[in-house]
C-alpha cells in the first residue's frame, strides 16, 4: 500500500496533458487567494464551512437565475462563490490541517456544485429558452462533466496513478461555461446577438469533455495493464478482481501520505500537480 500499483518498482509517472488552467493559473490564484484564506482562519472559520457556504452559494445562483435566463447575475453569484474552492484546500494547508474528509467533501461537492451549473442551462433551454437540442447539450455536459471526473477517482481508487489530466479539466469547463454565460447575459442589457456565445460554450464542452474522457480512458486502460503484467494478476478472471471492489493489498485505496508532505490528502496525481 502507498504507492499506486503501476508506478511501483520505476519512478513516479509524471502527470501528462496537464490541463492549462490548472498549470498556470492555480499557482497566480493561490497567492491572490492566500491572504483572504489567512484572515478566514483567523476569524475561526473552518475550510469545511468555506465548502459548504462556497457550494451552497453556487448552486442557488445557478438555480434561482440561469431557469430564468439571467445570466448575468447568476453568472456573478456564481463567481463570488466559485473561488470558495481554492480557499478551502488554500486554509486546510495553511493550518496543517488537510485531511481525506475535506479531500472527500471537496470533490463531492463540486460535482454537486457542476451539476447546478449544467443543470441551471439544462433548465433555462427546456423552459423560456425553448431549445431542445441545446437543453440535450447541455445535459451532455453535466453527465460526461461527472463522468470525467469519476473515472479519475476510480483509477486512482483502484490503485493506478492515472498521470493524465486531459485536455478539459474541472477548470476549464467551468471558466468556459461561466464567462459564456456572464457576456450572454449582457443581452438583457441590450447588446444584441450575444447569446449566442452561451451554445458556442456548452458544444465546445461537450466536445472537449469526449476527448478528455478518451485521453482517460486510454490512460486507465494502459495502466491497467501494466499494472496486472507487473504484479501477475488478470484483472477479468472469474470471480477475482474485477473492479477493485475485493480489497487486496494491490486494490486499497491509496494511503498518500508518502506522496505529499504538505497534504496527506491529496492522490498522487494531485501531488504531482502541486509540486509543478
Ligand atoms: C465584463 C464582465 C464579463 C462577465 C463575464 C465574466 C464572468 C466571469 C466568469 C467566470 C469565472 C469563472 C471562474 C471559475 C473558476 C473556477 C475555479 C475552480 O473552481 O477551479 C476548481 C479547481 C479546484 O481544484 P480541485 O482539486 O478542488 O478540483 C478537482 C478537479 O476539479 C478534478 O476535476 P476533473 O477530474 O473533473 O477534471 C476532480 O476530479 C476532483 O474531484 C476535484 O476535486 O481549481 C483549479 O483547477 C485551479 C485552476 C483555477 C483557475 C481559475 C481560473 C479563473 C479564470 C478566470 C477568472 C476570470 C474572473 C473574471 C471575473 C469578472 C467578473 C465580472
Ligand atoms: N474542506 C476542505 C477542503 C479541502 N481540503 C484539502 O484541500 C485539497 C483541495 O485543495 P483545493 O486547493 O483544490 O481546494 C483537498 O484534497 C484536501 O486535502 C481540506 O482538507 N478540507
Ligand atoms: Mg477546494
Ligand atoms: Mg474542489
Amino acid at each position: 500500500m502507498g504507492q499506486p500499483v503501476a508506478s511501483r518498482g520505476r519512478a513516479a509517472t509524471p502527470t501528462l496533458g496537464k490541463a492549462m488552467l490548472n498549470k498556470y493559473a492555480r499557482a497566480f490564484f493561490t497567492r491572490v487567494l492566500t491572504p483572504f484564506a489567512a484572515f478566514l482562519i483567523r476569524r475561526g472559520v473552518s475550510p469545511d464551512t468555506v465548502t459548504l457556504l462556497g457550494t451552497a452559494g453556487v448552486v442557488a445562483g445557478a438555480l434561482v437565475f440561469f431557469p430564468r435566463g439571467e445570466f448575468f447575475w447568476g453568472t456573478i453569484v456564481i463567481t463570488l462563490f466559485v473561488f470558495s474552492d481554492l480557499v478551502d484546500g488554500n486554509m486546510a494547508r495553511q493550518m496543517g490541517r488537510s485531511s481525506r474528509w475535506g479531500a472527500f467533501l471537496d470533490s463531492t461537492l463540486d460535482r454537486v456544485a457542476d451539476s447546478a451549473i449544467f443543470g441551471g442551462f439544462a433548465l433555462w433551454y427546456a423552459g423560456s429558452g425553448d431549445d431542445n437540442i441545446l437543453c440535450a447539450v447541455s445535459i451532455f455536459c453535466l453527465a460526461s462533466g461527472q463522468v470525467v471526473s469519476y473515472t479519475k477517482a476510480r483509477g486512482e481508487s483502484i490503485g493506478l496513478p492515472v498521470a493524465v489530466n486531459g485536455l478539459v479539466e474541472r477548470a476549464e469547463r467551468l471558466v468556459i461555461s461561466l464567462v459564456a454565460a456572464g457576456l450572454a447575459g449582457f443581452e438583457t442589457f441590450g447588446v444584441p446577438g450575444i447569446h449566442v456565445l452561451l451554445p458556442i460554450a456548452l458544444w465546445i464542452v461537450a466536445v472537449g469533455s469526449v476527448v478528455t474522457l478518451i485521453q482517460r480512458v486510454v490512460t486507465v486502460r494502459r495502466e491497467s495493464a501494466e499494472a496486472d503484467a507487473a504484479t501477475g494478476q488478470e484483472g477479468d478472471r472469474p470471480g477475482g478482481q474485477d473492479n477493485g471492489r475485493e480489497q487486496g493489498p494491490e486494490s486499497a485505496p491509496q494511503d498518500n501520505s508518502q506522496d505529499n508532505s504538505q497534504d496527506s490528502s491529496k492522490t498522487s496525481s494531485q501531488s504531482s500537480e502541486a509540486t509543478s
